[in-house]
Protein backbone atom coordinates (compact mmCIF):
# COMPACT_ATOMS: atom_id res chain seq x y z
CA UNK A 1 0.00 0.00 0.00
CA UNK A 2 1.07 3.65 -0.86
CA UNK A 3 0.51 4.80 2.50
CA UNK A 4 0.55 4.21 6.42
CA UNK A 5 -0.38 0.62 6.41
CA UNK A 6 2.39 -1.18 5.75
CA UNK A 7 5.21 1.14 7.28
CA UNK A 8 3.20 0.54 11.13
CA UNK A 9 4.22 -2.58 12.62
CA UNK A 10 0.26 -3.30 13.29
CA UNK A 11 -3.08 -3.11 11.40
CA UNK A 12 -6.01 -2.34 13.44
CA UNK A 13 -9.44 -3.01 11.27
CA UNK A 14 -13.00 -2.09 12.18
CA UNK A 15 -15.28 -4.12 11.17
CA UNK A 16 -19.19 -5.20 10.66
CA UNK A 17 -19.70 -8.32 12.52
CA UNK A 18 -21.62 -9.79 9.94
CA UNK A 19 -18.83 -10.21 7.38
CA UNK A 20 -18.32 -14.06 7.32
CA UNK A 21 -14.97 -15.39 8.10
CA UNK A 22 -13.24 -12.46 9.14
CA UNK A 23 -10.56 -14.02 11.36
CA UNK A 24 -9.76 -16.50 8.27
CA UNK A 25 -9.13 -14.18 5.96
CA UNK A 26 -7.81 -10.85 7.78
CA UNK A 27 -4.64 -12.16 9.98
CA UNK A 28 -0.89 -11.27 10.16
CA UNK A 29 -0.50 -14.07 7.82
CA UNK A 30 -3.19 -13.95 5.23
CA UNK A 31 -2.03 -10.32 5.04
CA UNK A 32 1.89 -10.99 4.54
CA UNK A 33 2.25 -9.59 7.71
CA UNK A 34 5.60 -9.96 9.42
CA UNK A 35 6.14 -12.07 12.54
CA UNK A 36 6.64 -8.50 14.38
CA UNK A 37 3.34 -7.01 12.77
CA UNK A 38 0.18 -7.84 14.14
CA UNK A 39 -3.54 -7.30 12.78
CA UNK A 40 -6.12 -6.46 15.51
CA UNK A 41 -9.57 -6.88 14.73
CA UNK A 42 -12.60 -5.14 16.38
CA UNK A 43 -15.70 -6.45 15.63
CA UNK A 44 -19.16 -4.79 16.05
CA UNK A 45 -22.74 -4.62 15.05
CA UNK A 46 -22.61 -2.32 11.53
CA UNK A 47 -24.70 0.19 12.79
CA UNK A 48 -22.76 0.76 15.79
CA UNK A 49 -19.88 1.95 13.53
CA UNK A 50 -20.19 5.17 14.21
CA UNK A 51 -18.12 8.71 14.32
CA UNK A 52 -16.82 8.35 17.93
CA UNK A 53 -15.69 4.44 17.81
CA UNK A 54 -13.58 5.78 14.61
CA UNK A 55 -12.58 8.73 16.73
CA UNK A 56 -11.80 6.38 19.50
CA UNK A 57 -10.04 3.26 17.99
CA UNK A 58 -8.61 5.15 14.99
CA UNK A 59 -8.26 1.77 12.80
CA UNK A 60 -6.54 1.70 9.48
CA UNK A 61 -8.91 -0.27 7.83
CA UNK A 62 -13.10 -0.15 7.45
CA UNK A 63 -14.99 -3.51 6.56
CA UNK A 64 -18.69 -2.78 6.61
CA UNK A 65 -21.97 -4.27 4.76
CA UNK A 66 -24.38 -2.51 3.91
CA UNK A 67 -25.78 -1.07 6.97
CA UNK A 68 -23.50 1.40 8.07
CA UNK A 69 -23.61 4.74 6.32
CA UNK A 70 -19.75 5.70 5.20
CA UNK A 71 -19.25 9.34 4.58
CA UNK A 72 -17.83 12.72 6.12
CA UNK A 73 -20.10 12.92 9.15
CA UNK A 74 -18.76 9.46 9.99
CA UNK A 75 -14.82 10.40 8.83
CA UNK A 76 -14.54 13.65 10.02
CA UNK A 77 -13.07 13.23 13.22
CA UNK A 78 -10.63 10.51 11.86
CA UNK A 79 -7.46 10.52 9.79
CA UNK A 80 -6.42 6.90 10.43
CA UNK A 81 -8.24 4.98 7.79
CA UNK A 82 -7.00 4.19 4.70
CA UNK A 83 -9.11 1.57 3.17
CA UNK A 84 -12.63 0.92 3.23
CA UNK A 85 -14.27 -2.44 2.00
CA UNK A 86 -17.66 -2.95 1.84
CA UNK A 87 -18.37 -6.73 1.21
CA UNK A 88 -21.63 -5.54 -0.54
CA UNK A 89 -22.77 -5.45 -4.50
CA UNK A 90 -24.72 -2.50 -3.25
CA UNK A 91 -22.83 0.62 -2.40
CA UNK A 92 -25.64 3.26 -1.94
CA UNK A 93 -24.05 3.77 1.78
CA UNK A 94 -20.93 4.53 0.71
CA UNK A 95 -20.06 8.48 -0.27
CA UNK A 96 -17.64 7.73 -2.76
CA UNK A 97 -16.83 11.13 -3.64
CA UNK A 98 -15.90 11.52 -0.04
CA UNK A 99 -13.12 8.68 0.08
CA UNK A 100 -11.91 10.09 -2.98
CA UNK A 101 -10.98 13.46 -1.67
CA UNK A 102 -9.73 12.15 1.20
CA UNK A 103 -7.39 9.40 -0.46
CA UNK A 104 -9.09 6.77 1.26
CA UNK A 105 -9.38 3.58 -1.21
CA UNK A 106 -12.71 1.56 -1.19
CA UNK A 107 -13.72 -1.67 -2.65
CA UNK A 108 -16.82 -3.29 -2.98
CA UNK A 109 -17.97 -6.97 -3.68
CA UNK A 110 -19.25 -6.47 -7.26
CA UNK A 111 -21.23 -9.93 -8.62
CA UNK A 112 -20.28 -11.99 -5.07
CA UNK A 113 -24.14 -12.70 -4.39
CA UNK A 114 -25.35 -12.88 -8.12
CA UNK A 115 -26.77 -16.78 -8.17
CA UNK A 116 -27.82 -16.59 -4.44
CA UNK A 117 -29.68 -13.39 -5.26
CA UNK A 118 -30.83 -14.69 -8.83
CA UNK A 119 -32.11 -17.89 -7.20
CA UNK A 120 -33.92 -16.04 -4.79
CA UNK A 121 -36.15 -14.43 -7.68
CA UNK A 122 -36.83 -18.30 -9.18
CA UNK A 123 -37.67 -19.54 -5.53
CA UNK A 124 -40.23 -16.77 -4.84
CA UNK A 125 -42.00 -16.87 -8.37
CA UNK A 126 -41.80 -21.15 -8.44
CA UNK A 127 -42.89 -21.38 -4.99
CA UNK A 128 -45.68 -19.16 -5.25
CA UNK A 129 -47.16 -20.23 -8.95
CA UNK A 130 -45.18 -24.08 -9.60
CA UNK A 131 -47.44 -24.11 -13.04
CA UNK A 132 -44.63 -21.65 -14.53
CA UNK A 133 -41.72 -25.00 -13.78
CA UNK A 134 -44.14 -25.97 -17.00
CA UNK A 135 -45.07 -23.00 -18.87
CA UNK A 136 -43.06 -20.15 -20.93
CA UNK A 137 -43.69 -17.00 -19.09
CA UNK A 138 -42.42 -13.98 -19.52
CA UNK A 139 -40.16 -12.73 -17.25
CA UNK A 140 -39.39 -8.94 -17.01
CA UNK A 141 -35.98 -8.04 -15.73
CA UNK A 142 -35.42 -4.32 -14.73
CA UNK A 143 -31.41 -3.87 -14.13
CA UNK A 144 -29.32 -5.99 -16.56
CA UNK A 145 -26.37 -5.94 -14.77
CA UNK A 146 -24.09 -8.90 -12.94
CA UNK A 147 -28.01 -10.11 -10.85
CA UNK A 148 -30.15 -9.42 -13.46
CA UNK A 149 -28.12 -11.16 -16.41
CA UNK A 150 -27.44 -14.25 -13.96
CA UNK A 151 -31.03 -14.40 -13.71
CA UNK A 152 -31.91 -14.59 -17.31
CA UNK A 153 -29.77 -17.49 -18.03
CA UNK A 154 -31.87 -19.37 -15.52
CA UNK A 155 -34.54 -17.88 -17.13
CA UNK A 156 -33.43 -19.37 -20.69
CA UNK A 157 -32.69 -22.63 -19.32
CA UNK A 158 -36.55 -22.90 -18.08
CA UNK A 159 -37.31 -21.58 -21.73
CA UNK A 160 -38.68 -18.74 -20.32
CA UNK A 161 -39.22 -15.67 -22.55
CA UNK A 162 -37.49 -12.13 -21.13
CA UNK A 163 -37.94 -8.67 -21.67
CA UNK A 164 -35.19 -6.75 -20.27
CA UNK A 165 -34.27 -2.77 -19.72
CA UNK A 166 -31.51 -1.25 -18.83
CA UNK A 167 -31.54 1.73 -20.39
CA UNK A 168 -27.41 2.59 -19.12
CA UNK A 169 -26.29 -0.35 -21.58
CA UNK A 170 -26.87 -0.65 -25.23
CA UNK A 171 -29.65 -2.15 -26.69
CA UNK A 172 -29.36 -6.03 -27.48
CA UNK A 173 -31.25 -9.49 -27.94
CA UNK A 174 -31.65 -9.04 -23.84
CA UNK A 175 -31.75 -5.34 -23.43
CA UNK A 176 -34.86 -5.69 -25.49
CA UNK A 177 -37.63 -3.73 -24.05
CA UNK A 178 -38.57 -0.15 -22.73
CA UNK A 179 -39.86 0.42 -18.69
CA UNK A 180 -43.56 0.18 -20.08
CA UNK A 181 -42.94 -3.34 -22.28
CA UNK A 182 -41.53 -4.94 -19.02
CA UNK A 183 -44.08 -3.55 -16.87
CA UNK A 184 -47.18 -3.96 -19.07
CA UNK A 185 -46.15 -7.34 -21.04
CA UNK A 186 -44.83 -9.35 -18.16
CA UNK A 187 -45.89 -12.07 -16.30
CA UNK A 188 -43.06 -11.77 -13.27
CA UNK A 189 -41.21 -8.49 -12.68
CA UNK A 190 -37.91 -8.62 -10.75
CA UNK A 191 -36.10 -5.71 -9.98
CA UNK A 192 -31.75 -5.43 -10.17
CA UNK A 193 -30.88 -1.94 -10.00
CA UNK A 194 -28.65 0.04 -8.29
CA UNK A 195 -30.45 2.66 -5.36
CA UNK A 196 -29.60 6.16 -7.23
CA UNK A 197 -31.11 9.95 -7.13
CA UNK A 198 -31.26 12.45 -9.59
CA UNK A 199 -27.60 13.49 -11.25
CA UNK A 200 -27.04 17.22 -10.29
CA UNK A 201 -24.48 19.77 -9.47
CA UNK A 202 -24.62 18.87 -5.88
CA UNK A 203 -24.98 15.00 -6.63
CA UNK A 204 -22.59 14.61 -9.79
CA UNK A 205 -22.54 10.83 -8.97
CA UNK A 206 -26.29 10.46 -9.47
CA UNK A 207 -27.82 9.42 -12.26
CA UNK A 208 -30.03 10.19 -15.20
CA UNK A 209 -32.35 7.16 -14.61
CA UNK A 210 -32.30 7.47 -11.24
CA UNK A 211 -34.45 4.64 -9.47
CA UNK A 212 -35.46 5.98 -6.07
CA UNK A 213 -39.26 5.54 -6.49
CA UNK A 214 -38.80 4.47 -10.21
CA UNK A 215 -41.70 2.00 -9.43
CA UNK A 216 -44.32 4.59 -8.27
CA UNK A 217 -48.21 4.28 -8.74
CA UNK A 218 -48.10 5.55 -12.39
CA UNK A 219 -45.36 2.49 -12.91
CA UNK A 220 -47.62 0.12 -10.95
CA UNK A 221 -50.44 1.57 -13.18
CA UNK A 222 -49.18 -0.34 -15.95
CA UNK A 223 -48.75 -3.69 -14.68
CA UNK A 224 -51.59 -5.70 -15.02
CA UNK A 225 -53.08 -7.05 -11.65
CA UNK A 226 -51.73 -10.94 -12.14
CA UNK A 227 -48.09 -9.34 -12.99
CA UNK A 228 -45.99 -10.88 -9.80
CA UNK A 229 -43.57 -8.04 -8.55
CA UNK A 230 -40.33 -9.11 -6.92
CA UNK A 231 -38.24 -6.69 -5.45
CA UNK A 232 -34.43 -7.88 -4.38
CA UNK A 233 -32.76 -4.82 -5.27
CA UNK A 234 -33.28 -1.72 -2.55
CA UNK A 235 -36.64 -0.74 -0.85
CA UNK A 236 -36.66 2.60 -1.79
CA UNK A 237 -37.10 1.80 -5.60
CA UNK A 238 -40.23 0.97 -5.04
CA UNK A 239 -42.62 3.67 -3.21
CA UNK A 240 -43.72 2.07 -0.24
CA UNK A 241 -47.58 3.94 -0.27
CA UNK A 242 -47.83 3.39 -3.34
CA UNK A 243 -47.44 -0.26 -3.56
CA UNK A 244 -49.83 -0.56 -0.64
CA UNK A 245 -52.08 1.27 -2.68
CA UNK A 246 -51.89 -1.07 -5.95
CA UNK A 247 -51.95 -4.10 -4.17
CA UNK A 248 -55.46 -2.71 -2.46
CA UNK A 249 -56.70 -2.30 -5.60
CA UNK A 250 -55.24 -5.50 -8.15
CA UNK A 251 -55.11 -8.00 -4.97
CA UNK A 252 -51.30 -8.17 -6.73
CA UNK A 253 -48.84 -11.23 -5.66
CA UNK A 254 -45.45 -9.28 -4.59
CA UNK A 255 -42.26 -10.46 -2.87
CA UNK A 256 -40.55 -7.97 -1.09
CA UNK A 257 -36.63 -8.63 0.70
CA UNK A 258 -35.98 -4.97 0.72
CA UNK A 259 -38.79 -2.45 2.16
CA UNK A 260 -38.60 1.81 2.00
CA UNK A 261 -38.38 2.05 5.58
CA UNK A 262 -35.94 -0.63 6.26
CA UNK A 263 -35.28 -2.05 8.99
CA UNK A 264 -38.89 -1.07 10.20
CA UNK A 265 -41.76 -2.89 7.97
CA UNK A 266 -45.25 -1.14 8.79
CA UNK A 267 -48.34 -3.80 9.35
CA UNK A 268 -50.48 -2.04 6.28
CA UNK A 269 -47.19 -3.28 3.87
CA UNK A 270 -46.29 -6.57 5.23
CA UNK A 271 -49.87 -8.19 5.66
CA UNK A 272 -50.43 -7.34 2.02
CA UNK A 273 -47.12 -9.28 0.38
CA UNK A 274 -47.12 -12.69 -0.81
CA UNK A 275 -43.53 -13.43 0.72
CA UNK A 276 -41.38 -10.84 2.83
CA UNK A 277 -37.83 -11.82 3.64
CA UNK A 278 -34.91 -9.59 5.72
CA UNK A 279 -33.11 -8.68 3.06
CA UNK A 280 -31.36 -12.41 2.78
CA UNK A 281 -31.78 -12.41 -1.20
CA UNK A 282 -28.07 -12.96 -1.14
CA UNK A 283 -27.57 -14.35 1.92
CA UNK A 284 -26.13 -17.80 1.29
CA UNK A 285 -22.39 -19.84 2.35
CA UNK A 286 -20.56 -19.20 -0.91
CA UNK A 287 -22.35 -15.25 -1.62
CA UNK A 288 -20.76 -13.96 2.19
CA UNK A 289 -17.71 -15.71 1.44
CA UNK A 290 -16.87 -14.84 -2.06
CA UNK A 291 -17.85 -10.99 -0.44
CA UNK A 292 -15.04 -11.47 1.73
CA UNK A 293 -12.77 -13.22 -0.46
CA UNK A 294 -12.88 -9.86 -2.87
CA UNK A 295 -12.37 -6.84 -0.21
CA UNK A 296 -9.78 -9.41 0.70
CA UNK A 297 -8.47 -9.40 -2.39
CA UNK A 298 -8.14 -5.45 -2.63
CA UNK A 299 -7.18 -4.96 0.18
CA UNK A 300 -4.10 -7.57 -0.80
CA UNK A 301 -3.20 -5.31 -3.57
CA UNK A 302 -3.57 -1.92 -1.70
CA UNK A 303 -1.05 -3.76 0.82
CA UNK A 304 0.58 -5.22 -2.44
CA UNK A 305 0.83 -8.32 -0.60
CA UNK A 306 0.00 -11.45 -2.33
CA UNK A 307 -3.40 -12.80 -1.70
CA UNK A 308 -3.42 -16.18 0.33
CA UNK A 309 -6.68 -17.36 1.69
CA UNK A 310 -9.41 -18.13 -0.88
CA UNK A 311 -12.83 -18.95 -0.13
CA UNK A 312 -12.74 -22.67 -1.77
CA UNK A 313 -10.86 -23.55 1.29
CA UNK A 314 -13.35 -22.69 3.60
CA UNK A 315 -16.58 -24.07 1.65
CA UNK A 316 -18.17 -27.05 2.76
CA UNK A 317 -19.04 -29.40 0.06
CA UNK A 318 -22.19 -28.66 -1.96
CA UNK A 319 -24.34 -30.72 -2.81
CA UNK A 320 -26.71 -28.22 -4.52
CA UNK A 321 -27.06 -28.65 -8.21
CA UNK A 322 -29.37 -26.68 -10.16
CA UNK A 323 -29.93 -29.78 -13.24
CA UNK A 324 -31.20 -31.89 -10.11
CA UNK A 325 -33.77 -29.55 -8.79
CA UNK A 326 -35.02 -28.51 -12.58
CA UNK A 327 -35.75 -32.34 -12.72
CA UNK A 328 -37.05 -32.70 -10.08
CA UNK A 329 -39.23 -29.49 -8.81
CA UNK A 330 -40.81 -30.80 -5.88
CA UNK A 331 -37.38 -30.84 -4.16
CA UNK A 332 -37.33 -26.85 -4.54
CA UNK A 333 -38.53 -26.48 -0.76
CA UNK A 334 -35.35 -28.68 0.08
CA UNK A 335 -33.15 -26.15 -1.90
CA UNK A 336 -34.57 -22.96 -0.24
CA UNK A 337 -37.81 -23.15 2.03
CA UNK A 338 -38.95 -19.17 1.38
CA UNK A 339 -42.06 -19.75 3.15
CA UNK A 340 -39.97 -20.06 6.36
CA UNK A 341 -38.04 -16.89 5.78
CA UNK A 342 -41.57 -15.51 5.55
CA UNK A 343 -42.65 -16.94 8.54
CA UNK A 344 -39.95 -16.12 10.64
CA UNK A 345 -39.96 -12.25 9.67
CA UNK A 346 -43.85 -12.53 9.83
CA UNK A 347 -43.61 -13.92 13.82
CA UNK A 348 -42.09 -10.69 15.07
CA UNK A 349 -44.59 -8.42 14.22
CA UNK A 350 -45.93 -6.31 17.56
CA UNK A 351 -47.71 -3.50 17.54
CA UNK A 352 -48.60 -3.23 14.07
CA UNK A 353 -45.12 -3.14 12.48
CA UNK A 354 -41.65 -5.08 12.66
CA UNK A 355 -38.71 -3.21 14.79
CA UNK A 356 -35.25 -2.31 13.54
CA UNK A 357 -33.50 -4.73 16.13
CA UNK A 358 -35.95 -7.54 15.26
CA UNK A 359 -35.70 -6.94 11.62
CA UNK A 360 -31.47 -7.00 11.77
CA UNK A 361 -31.74 -10.26 14.37
CA UNK A 362 -33.16 -12.34 11.94
CA UNK A 363 -30.08 -11.47 9.42
CA UNK A 364 -27.57 -11.41 12.13
CA UNK A 365 -28.77 -15.37 12.83
CA UNK A 366 -29.66 -16.07 9.61
CA UNK A 367 -28.96 -19.66 8.86
CA UNK A 368 -27.14 -19.50 5.26
CA UNK A 369 -28.40 -20.85 2.39
CA UNK A 370 -26.29 -22.75 -0.18
CA UNK A 371 -25.89 -21.73 -3.42
CA UNK A 372 -26.99 -24.14 -5.83
CA UNK A 373 -24.46 -25.01 -8.55
CA UNK A 374 -25.40 -24.04 -12.24
N1 LIG B 1 -31.35 -8.27 -1.47
C1 LIG B 1 -30.08 -8.55 -1.43
O1 LIG B 1 -29.62 -9.29 -0.59
C2 LIG B 1 -29.15 -7.97 -2.47
C3 LIG B 1 -27.97 -8.67 -2.75
C4 LIG B 1 -27.12 -8.15 -3.71
C5 LIG B 1 -27.44 -6.97 -4.37
N2 LIG B 1 -28.59 -6.31 -4.06
C6 LIG B 1 -28.95 -5.07 -4.80
O2 LIG B 1 -29.08 -5.40 -6.17
C7 LIG B 1 -28.54 -4.34 -6.95
C8 LIG B 1 -28.15 -4.87 -8.32
O3 LIG B 1 -27.07 -5.77 -8.20
P1 LIG B 1 -26.14 -6.15 -9.46
O4 LIG B 1 -25.06 -6.99 -8.95
O5 LIG B 1 -26.96 -6.68 -10.58
O6 LIG B 1 -25.59 -4.72 -9.84
P2 LIG B 1 -24.92 -4.26 -11.19
O7 LIG B 1 -24.28 -2.96 -10.91
O8 LIG B 1 -24.09 -5.36 -11.77
O9 LIG B 1 -26.17 -4.04 -12.16
C9 LIG B 1 -27.12 -3.05 -11.98
C10 LIG B 1 -27.70 -2.70 -13.35
O10 LIG B 1 -28.77 -1.78 -13.17
C11 LIG B 1 -28.76 -0.89 -14.28
N3 LIG B 1 -29.52 0.30 -14.00
C12 LIG B 1 -29.16 1.42 -13.33
N4 LIG B 1 -30.17 2.31 -13.32
C13 LIG B 1 -31.21 1.73 -13.98
C14 LIG B 1 -32.54 2.14 -14.28
N5 LIG B 1 -33.00 3.37 -13.94
N6 LIG B 1 -33.33 1.27 -14.94
C15 LIG B 1 -32.88 0.04 -15.30
N7 LIG B 1 -31.62 -0.38 -15.09
C16 LIG B 1 -30.80 0.45 -14.42
C17 LIG B 1 -27.27 -0.63 -14.51
O11 LIG B 1 -27.03 -0.14 -15.82
C18 LIG B 1 -26.67 -2.02 -14.26
O12 LIG B 1 -26.54 -2.74 -15.47
C19 LIG B 1 -27.38 -3.84 -6.10
O13 LIG B 1 -27.04 -2.50 -6.39
C20 LIG B 1 -27.88 -3.98 -4.69
O14 LIG B 1 -28.47 -2.79 -4.27
C21 LIG B 1 -29.45 -6.80 -3.13
O1 LIG C 1 -25.80 -5.23 -1.82
C1 LIG C 1 -25.65 -6.34 -1.33
O2 LIG C 1 -24.66 -7.07 -1.61
C2 LIG C 1 -26.67 -6.89 -0.35
O3 LIG C 1 -27.80 -6.11 -0.35
C3 LIG C 1 -26.08 -7.01 0.98
O4 LIG C 1 -25.33 -8.16 0.99
C4 LIG C 1 -27.12 -7.10 2.06
O5 LIG C 1 -26.65 -7.59 3.21
P1 LIG C 1 -25.82 -6.76 4.32
O6 LIG C 1 -24.73 -6.14 3.61
O7 LIG C 1 -26.68 -5.71 4.91
O8 LIG C 1 -25.42 -7.80 5.26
Amino acid sequence: MKGRVNTINHITILADSNIASLDKFFNASTLGQASEQAVDIITVAGRDINASLLAELQPDILLIRSVTQVNEALLANNDSVQFVGSATIGTDHVDQDYLMQRHITFANAAGCSKHSVAQYVLTAALTLRPQYWQQSITLGIIGLGNIGSTLVQYANDLGWQVLGYDPLLPKSKLNNASLEQVLSQSDVVSLHVPLTDKKSEANPRGSNYPTRHLIDAEALAMMPADTMLINSARGPVIEADALVADIERTGRQVVLDVFEHEPQIAERLLSKLAFATPHIAGYTVEGKLRGTQIIYDALCEKLAVLPTQTMHALLPLNLFLWSELKAHPDRLIKFYDIQQDDASLRSKEIDGQIDGADFDGLRRDYHLRREWQF
